[in-house]
C-alpha cells in the first residue's frame, strides 16, 4: 500500500506549501495513439512513450526532493481494484454507455472480471482493441476494424487534475466535457470511494450534464474560487459549482471568468496560474481582456438549488479578484513578452505552473522568456523537461492534483 502521509487532505489555496499531490505515469495508453485517432484522443502528436516517461519520472522526482508526497492514480487504482465490489463496480461503469452489442459486453463482462487487479488497471486505462479479445466474437466484431477499440484508451489521464479538484477538505470529481476524456471521471469516483485511504472523504456531486473540469478551477485564496468559463465547463456548471461551495461552506466567493473556446486556452490554466498568494503569471495576449463575474451568496434556503445567487455585472479579471480577495491588487508578473513570444510559449504551457509553495513554481524548461520573467520577480522556477509530455498540451499544473497543501492565512 502507498504509505499514508500525516498532512490532512484538502487545499485551500494554489500556493500552500504542497504536501500530497495525485500523478499519473504515462503507460500503456499512450502506446494506443496513432496519426488516425490522436486528434479524437485530443493529442497533438505522437508522443515517444519512453521519454515520456523518463521526463514524468523526473518530474516526481524532483517533487518528492521538495517533500512532496506523490500518489499513483495506477497505484491508488490497483489498490482499489483489490475488492471485488470495487471491481464489479468499475467493470459495469466501464462497460455501460460503450456501443459494444450485447454479446461483447456479455463476454467482456465475464473475461474482464477474471483479471488480477493489475490487469485491470491496465486494461482500464489503456482500453481493448478488437483484435485483441478472444471471445465474443460476432456481428459486432466482424464488422469493426481489428484495430478499432471497444474501450477507448485513456491517454489524458496524465493531466490529474481536470478530473478531480479538492476544495478545503471535499473533493470534486468533475464532469468532463470531452467524449474521449468522460471515462476518467469513473476511475477517480471509484479511488475516492473505495480505497481505504479516502475513508470519510466528503464529495462534491451532481453534475448530470453540467460541466466542470478541474484545470478550470484555480483556489484564488481560502474563500475564492476562480472558474474558467469556455471549451470545457459550462455556464451551468459554474452555477452548479458555485451553488455547491456556498452550501457547504467551502467558499465565500466564485468568480466566473469567460475564456476563448479554443483549443490553445481550454482550460483557465492554460493562461493562468497562481506563483504567490496575490501574484499570477498570465499569458499576456489575453491580460487586457480577461474578465469575470463575481457570484456571491444571497440568500440561503434549505438546499443547493434553493439558494439565492448574487451576480455582479463582469468586471477585469484581476480587479474583481483582488476585490474578492480583499487585497490592494492582484499582480500579474510582467512578462513583458513580444505578442509572437508569448503566443508560442502560451502553446507550450508557459503559463501553466505548479505552485510548490508561495513563489516557488514548477515550469517546463523550455520556456525561456516566461521563466527569465517569473525569476526576475523573485520567483523561484524549478524546471523540468517536457518536450514528450507536452504533446498532450498540458503543464506541470496540468499534470498534478493537489490532495493536500498546508493552510494559508487568509491574506
Ligand atoms: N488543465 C489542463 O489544461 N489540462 C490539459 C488537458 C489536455 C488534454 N489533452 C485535453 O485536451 O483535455
Amino acid at each position: 500500500m502507498v504509505s499514508h502521509s500525516t498532512a490532512p487532505h484538502g487545499a485551500d489555496s494554489e500556493v500552500g506549501r504542497l504536501a500530497t499531490v495525485m500523478l499519473h505515469r504515462p503507460g500503456n495508453e499512450l502506446k494506443r495513439l496513432t496519426p488516425r485517432n490522436n486528434d479524437r484522443l485530443l493529442f497533438d502528436g505522437i508522443p515517444w512513450v519512453s521519454r515520456a516517461q523518463e521526463e514524468h519520472d523526473a518530474f516526481a522526482a524532483t517533487l518528492r526532493e521538495r517533500g512532496v508526497e506523490v500518489l499513483y492514480l495506477t497505484e491508488l487504482l490497483t489498490e482499489t481494484l483489490g475488492s471485488e465490489l470495487a471491481r464489479n463496480h468499475a467493470i459495469t461503469s466501464a462497460l455501460s454507455g460503450l456501443h459494444l452489442g450485447d454479446t461483447m459486453r456479455r463476454y467482456l463482462a465475464q473475461a474482464l472480471r477474471s483479471l488480477s487487479p493489475e490487469e485491470l488497471t491496465d486494461v482500464l486505462t489503456a482500453g481493448i482493441r478488437n483484435d485483441e479479445v478472444k471471445g465474443g466474437h460476432g456481428l459486432v466484431t466482424s464488422l469493426l476494424h481489428p484495430h478499432d477499440f471497444l474501450v477507448d484508451p485513456l491517454p489524458n489521464l496524465l493531466f490529474t487534475r481536470d478530473s478531480s479538484v479538492w476544495v478545503r477538505d471535499r473533493v470534486a470529481v468533475t464532469s468532463l466535457a470531452m467524449p474521449a476524456r468522460k471515462r476518467e471521471t469513473q476511475l477517480t469516483e471509484l479511488i475516492y470511494t473505495e480505497h481505504p485511504r479516502f475513508a470519510g472523504t466528503r464529495k462534491i456531486h451532481g453534475w448530470h450534464n453540467e460541466h466542470v473540469e478541474g484545470g478550470d478551477v484555480l483556489l484564488l485564496a481560502p474563500g475564492v474560487i476562480a472558474v474558467g468559463v469556455g471549451e470545457r465547463t459550462t455556464p451551468a456548471g459554474v452555477e452548479r459549482l458555485a451553488r455547491q461551495v456556498f452550501h457547504a461552506d467551502l467558499a465565500h466567493t466564485v468568480l466566473a471568468v469567460p475564456i476563448a473556446q479554443e483549443r490553445a486556452t481550454m482550460h483557465l490554466d492554460t493562461v493562468c496560474t497562481m506563483v504567490d498568494v496575490d501574484k499570477v503569471v498570465m499569458y499576456p495576449n489575453v491580460a487586457d481582456t480577461l474578465r469575470a463575474v463575481t457570484v456571491t451568496l444571497e440568500d440561503r434556503g434549505s438546499g443547493e438549488s434553493d439558494l439565492t445567487l448574487s451576480v455582479s455585472g463582469s468586471e477585469p479579471f484581476l480587479v474583481a479578484a483582488a476585490k474578492a480577495m480583499q487585497i490592494d491588487t492582484l499582480h500579474q508578473i510582467d512578462t513583458g513578452l513580444d505578442p509572437v513570444t508569448a503566443e508560442r510559449e502560451q502553446w507550450d504551457d508557459g503559463n501553466n505552473t505548479l505552485a510548490l509553495a508561495p513563489r516557488v513554481a514548477v515550469a517546463y524548461e523550455r520556456n525561456d522568456e516566461t521563466n527569465d520573467r517569473l525569476e526576475d520577480a523573485g520567483i523561484e522556477v524549478v524546471r523540468i523537461a517536457g518536450s514528450e509530455l507536452g504533446s498532450g498540451r498540458g503543464g506541470p499544473r496540468c499534470m498534478s492534483c493537489p490532495i493536500s497543501r498546508e493552510p494559508l492565512r487568509v491574506v
